[in-house]
């Protein structure tokens, strides 16, 4: 007869009773002998046996990846018979998928076998001194099933719970952009950035460059076993602003279709915090810290700068107590490297971390040595093989009258793509191919002008004649041709 949750569920809740009168009455010596023997009698009458899978295992700072798949596998089978459930949209509202509410039961059926899923949580007392979860609930799932199939269970259910579990979290994968905001965990909103390396303006040889790059990454997981080194890589973004570094990024993450980690240091307090960050990543995933010469101090003079407007006002000992109250809590250009490439690092796999910077010149060359950051990418002006990866997408034009004066100018002229792509839109009806073209050639034409009225002003104040000016321009002009997208990388 098989026994009903609920019967056993009271009768557990008087012997528990039994069992505190009994605690409070009896020495402590009895106690420790009657909890054996009530063991026994409890497992004998129990012919059920539960297993939790935790949310979060012992000390590990991870989400265990046992309790994820578990939440996906009940997921398909949470339906039936299930009263409360979470729906969880997915992919652009095309379909969703529900999940049990907490205290909720499934019931699910395998090779004759009968299990019961609860979800539930541990709800904390009081704030906990040093977990990782301060004060957070701790959820669980609790498998429970007949003593007898306890082999099976272990060794064939829970495995075929995984798997099932892993496989539906591969087909539901969406894209994720995460940020840290102003706590020491990640939350994340569906990342559906269009750009991608098709619409990415740059040189084509620059382009495939980088492609194979990536591809080569995600396919050298034995390589890097081989070699000894930890499944990652990192890339260096530099350029000028609206050149295209965060398009790149976008574009990255969908060809790998990776999440995105969007690192905004300046809430992150210290070195243990960003460890903390780091660790919470998930792999496939690129770990994104922006502008990272302006983020912090890395480079040691944003941090001189600030100190020697304060110096006056603070005595020498007030600033050093302040000095050693801050150290140890900052973060640091070590704390950084060591999460980028130290021990921790190996942690979790299948990781590129990008930064981005306007400064490359600024950056401290502990921090962007190969190695570390392994390939340096320029993105740089508009040349005219970036034009015309524009023109084919905005205008879908590949060859125009224009084209030939447009590509003069682009030699002449530093313009940015981002300022070339503003002009190439349509912003009316009435405007074509034709009309935005002419709009980018006086533009470009006015950009020029401007440039030369600014070597002209540089060089009277330098106390050099105007002609002269003008003929110096014209010089640097024709060395500088195509400086553009030169990749500096290995
Ligand atoms: N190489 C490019 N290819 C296609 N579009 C580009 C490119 N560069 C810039 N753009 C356009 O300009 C806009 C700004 O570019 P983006 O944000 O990628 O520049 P950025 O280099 O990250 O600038 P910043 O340094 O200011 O962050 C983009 O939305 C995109 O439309
Ligand atoms: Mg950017």
């Amino acid at each position: 007869m098989m026994w009903d949750m609920t019967q056993i569920g009271s009768m557990m809740a008087s012997v528990m009773f039994v069992w505190a009168i009994f605690q409070q009455y009896f020495p402590e010596e009895l106690g420790m002998h009657i909890k054996q023997y009530f063991r026994k009698l409890l497992s004998f009458v129990n012919p059920y046996i539960t297993i939790n899978f935790h949310e979060y295992q012992g000390d590990e700072y991870e989400r265990s990846k046992a309790y994820s798949s578990i939440e996906r596998y009940l997921s398909t089978n949470s339906s039936n018979g299930v009263k409360r459930l979470k729906a969880n949209v997915l992919k652009n509202r095309k379909s969703i998928f529900l999940s049990m509410e907490d205290y909720e039961e499934v019931i699910d059926e395998f090779q004759g076998m009968t299990i019961w899923w609860t979800s539930s949580k541990i709800v904390p007392q009081r704030q906990a001194l040093f977990s990782y979860n301060d004060g957070e609930e701790k959820r669980y799932y609790k498998l429970t099933c007949h003593r007898k199939h306890k082999d099976a269970i272990t060794n064939v259910y829970v495995p075929h719970v995984l798997d099932e579990g892993d496989a539906i979290a591969k087909k539901t994968r969406q894209q994720k952009l995460y940020t840290n905001g102003r706590k020491t965990s990640w939350s994340h909103i569906l990342f559906e950035h269009p750009s991608t390396f098709d619409t990415l303006a740059m040189h084509p040889d620059k382009k495939k460059d980088i492609m194979n790059d990536l591809m080569t990454f995600i396919e050298s997981k034995e390589y890097y076993k081989k070699v000894g080194k930890a499944w990652k890589r990192g890339y260096l973004l530099y350029g000028p602003p609206g050149t295209g570094k965060s398009s790149m990024i976008a574009a990255m993450a969908n060809l790998l279709n990776y999440h995105i980690y969007d690192l905004e240091f300046t809430s992150v307090k210290d070195n243990t915090d960003l460890r903390k960050l780091l660790i919470g990543t998930s792999s496939k995933s690129i770990i994104v810290i922006e502008d990272i010469d302006c983020s912090l101090d890395l480079t040691g003079q944003r941090k001189k700068k600030k100190r020697e407007n304060n110096e006056e006002e603070e005595n020498p000992v007030q600033k050093k107590e302040k000095e050693k109250k801050k150290k140890g809590k900052e973060m640091t250009l070590s704390g950084l490297l060591n999460s980028i490439d130290g021990l921790w690092s190996a942690c979790g796999s299948e990781r590129l971390i990008v930064f981005t910077t306007n400064h490359v010149e600024k950056l401290d060359p502990a921090l962007i040595r190969r190695g570390r950051m392994d390939k340096h990418i320029e993105l740089s002006y508009c040349c005219f093989e970036t034009f015309k990866v524009l023109a084919k997408n905005y205008l879908d034009v590949e060859s125009h009258d224009l084209f030939s004066t447009i590509s003069c100018l682009l030699e002449e002229t530093n313009i940015t793509p981002a300022d070339v792509a503003e002009n190439l839109m349509r912003k009316s009806a009435e405007e074509n191919a034709d009309s935005c073209l002419k709009e980018l050639v006086k533009a470009l034409e006015s950009a020029k002008e401007k440039t030369m009225m600014k070597v002209v002003e540089e060089s009277t104040s330098d106390g050099i004649s105007s002609d002269s000016a003008y003929e110096q321009m014209e010089d640097t002009d024709a060395e500088s041709g195509d400086s553009g997208d030169e990749d500096s990388s290995d």
